[in-house]
């Protein structure tokens, strides 16, 4: 057991359910397997939701996990610092890209404040009611925080699932917002994979060709500091990941507890996904990838997991933007299972 994820395999999703679909989607009035993966996506929702025959998702509930990152300072981003926590108050003001999509889906999106450089003075204390410490130590030269500080931040996470469970989620969302945070998601999937600096490291929000190279020489300097550390998966999030990656990890591997399906986002809740897996074996079978990154350690850490991205539209916000722009498919998907009239039901 560490910190509050312990390391067991987690139940599938029913197996009966998933053969009772698939009879159904193989029986639909359409030619066998014309649905194609849209087919596949209504068949792993089936059994993720208990029904054969799935509605909605209607209840989707999305949490942007913020943070900051000491490598920030380095000039590894586009961005200046100072901005995450001004887009906390955006998707706070409904103004922000996750908030503008939530709303055109009917999702509710909740942000939460876990390690925010900042007092984020006279926003609801809710925000913050799970706050573990402001940024994290640069992991090109100094761990990102303490091992007590990953526990928290796990045990966090997973409270977090609960209370959205608890709520009536038949879908969840995990966001994230933070500057200098393809960083260490880079280097997490780095270390987990074995890959290095070059094969890792993408251009975040959009990087110039001298921060590309400076972001290479840190991941570089990172993966370097934390070789040997991979073995232990929370050890790893002390040293190169921080408060809210650990957060994001202990959400998604109490998704899975509690048997919740999970829509993931880009490289930073993926860099969480293969975290989580480790901790939580199977949890993997609860989560499908909303789209694919531009961040290339995303791709790497989604093969690694076995998942094919439902979207690939070049886009690169975070936030859970991309797993929010995947939400209409999977409402394709369980329409056109449950909804379908039989092939036998023609009148041949
Ligand atoms: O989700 C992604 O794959 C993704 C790719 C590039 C950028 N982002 C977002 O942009 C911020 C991190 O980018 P950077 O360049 O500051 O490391 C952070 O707020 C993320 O939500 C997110
Ligand atoms: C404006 C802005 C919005 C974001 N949302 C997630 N990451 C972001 C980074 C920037 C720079």
């Amino acid at each position: 057991m560490s910190g509050a994820v312990a390391r067991e395999a987690v139940a599938a999703p029913s197996r009966e359910v998933a053969a009772a679909a698939r009879t159904r989607l193989d029986a639909l009035a359409t030619p066998l397997g014309a649905w194609g993966r849209l087919g596949e996506l209504a068949v792993w929702y089936a059994a993720c939701s208990g029904s054969a025959r799935p509605t909605g998702p209607e209840r989707v509930r999305v949490v942007v996990l913020a943070g900051d990152h000491g490598v920030a300072q380095h000039g590894v981003s586009a961005y200046p610092a100072a901005v995450t926590p001004a887009m906390v108050r955006t998707v706070l003001a409904g103004g922000a890209g996750v908030a503008v999509l939530g709303r055109s889906l009917g999702a509710t999106v909740r942000v939460l404040d876990i390690a925010v450089d900042d007092d984020l003075a006279g926003v609801p204390a809710d925000v913050q009611r799970y706050k573990v410490r402001r940024s994290s130590g640069s992991i090109d030269r100094e761990d990102a925080c303490s091992a007590a500080e990953i526990a928290a931040a796990l045990a966090a996470g997973a409270e977090i699932a609960a209370e959205e469970i608890d709520a009536g989620a038949d879908l969840l969302v995990l966001g994230d917002l933070g500057i200098g945070n393809t960083t260490p998601a880079a280097v997490l999937i780095g270390a987990q994979l074995g890959l290095d600096a070059a094969t890792v490291t993408g251009r975040g929000t959009g990087i110039d060709d001298p921060g590309l190279e400076r972001k290479t020489e840190v991941i570089g300097a990172a993966l370097a500091r934390v070789r040997g550390r991979a073995a232990d998966p929370v050890d790893l999030l002390a040293a190169a990941g921080g408060a809210d990656f650990a957060a994001g990890v202990g959400f998604l591997a109490a998704a899975a507890r509690h048997g919740v399906p999970v829509l993931l986002d880009g490289v930073i809740a993926v860099a969480q996904a293969l975290t989580a897996q480790r901790l939580q074996p199977g949890a993997v079978h609860w989560w499908a990838a909303g789209h694919r990154s531009t961040e290339p350690a995303q791709s790497a850490a989604l093969q690694a997991l076995g998942l094919e991205p439902l979207l690939d539209l070049g886009m690169r916000l975070g936030e859970g933007t991309g797993a929010l722009a995947a939400v209409p498919l999977l409402r394709s998907a369980t329409a056109v299972l449950s909804g379908m009239s039989l092939l036998s039901d023609l009148d041949l």
